[in-house]
């Protein structure tokens, strides 16, 4: 029996800005099952952050339907991750961490040890009392990432959490990241511009059309864990990663066409 966490059925979302209805997404159907990796990609605009807003009970849809099913009761239901980390400056590391388990009332003591227990499984340890400002991208992103974690939450919401960090330094967190899921196995909806990121880390690949984003091809991966460069290096991690950008390099031009005709 597949245990299935989130049950999107017609999802839509149209937003009404300056008088004209944007229809940003849908319909969408999918269906996640628990502890899955599922990476979405998707051209500019075609309302993959206001999935995962939906996801997340952020926004609610204009039509369909949204089923999360909780395992466990006093988890939270979802944390997100986003590219410019989301952490608090006026907070220490430690601090930031800590936030979930201080919001869900667990002891001072409890939560430090937690909330250190992470810091070092994020590889952080020692930054405690550091604030954000004086930490480099890729240490702020570590704890955000820490700081999702701690918070135990039945779905983790990452979008495009590595974009803004150089080439070596996304390598090692997509690493990093993967250590941490296969340890916990969270389920994970992962936005990225970024196929190979994708492939790379994922259980399945959602490919979203141009706005309003519809799903236009539901990938499993087929490739055994640790992805090494030798195995992205093969035919088939290359047939796949252009099967994906055939599909939004086709949306993006229709996009552009129609604009020119119009
Ligand atoms: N609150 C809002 N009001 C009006 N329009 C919105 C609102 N939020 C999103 N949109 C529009 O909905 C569409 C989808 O936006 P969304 O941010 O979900 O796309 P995205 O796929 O995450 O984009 P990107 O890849 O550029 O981050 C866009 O055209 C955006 O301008």
């Amino acid at each position: 029996m597949s245990d299935v966490v989130i049950s999107a059925t017609g999802v839509e979302r149209t937003f009404v800005a300056r008088g004209h209805a944007v229809h940003a997404l849908g319909p969408v159907d999918l269906i996640v099952e628990r502890g899955q990796f599922v990476a979405i990609v998707g051209p500019s605009g075609c309302g993959k952050s206001t999935l995962l807003r939906i996801v997340a009970g952020l926004a609610a849809p204009s039509a369909g339907e949204i089923v999360i099913d909780r395992a466990d009761g006093d988890s939270p239901l979802c944390s997100m991750v986003f590219q410019d980390y989301g952490i608090f400056p006026w907070k220490t590391v430690l601090a930031n961490v800590r936030l979930p388990l201080d919001i869900a009332g667990v002891a001072r003591p409890r939560a430090n040890e937690v909330a250190r227990d992470w810091l070092e499984r994020a590889g952080v340890a020692g930054f405690e009392s550091a604030y954000p400002a004086t930490l480099s991208g890729g240490m702020r992103q570590r704890v955000a990432l820490a700081r999702a974690f701690v918070a135990n939450p039945e779905i983790l919401l990452m979008d495009e959490p590595f974009a803004a960090l150089d080439a070596q330094l996304r390598l090692v967190l997509q690493q990093e990241l993967l250590r941490v899921w296969e340890a916990h196995r969270r389920t994970i909806l992962f936005v990225t511009h970024a196929i190979d990121e994708a492939l790379l880390l994922a259980d399945r690949v959602v490919v979203m059309s141009s706005r309003p984003g519809r799903i236009l091809d539901d990938i499993e991966v087929p490739f055994a864990r640790p992805r090494t460069r030798a195995a992205r290096a093969t035919a088939e991690f290359g047939a796949l990663e252009d099967h994906i950008w055939r599909l939004l390099k086709g949306e993006v031009e229709e996009r552009e066409h129609a604009h020119d005709v119009a």
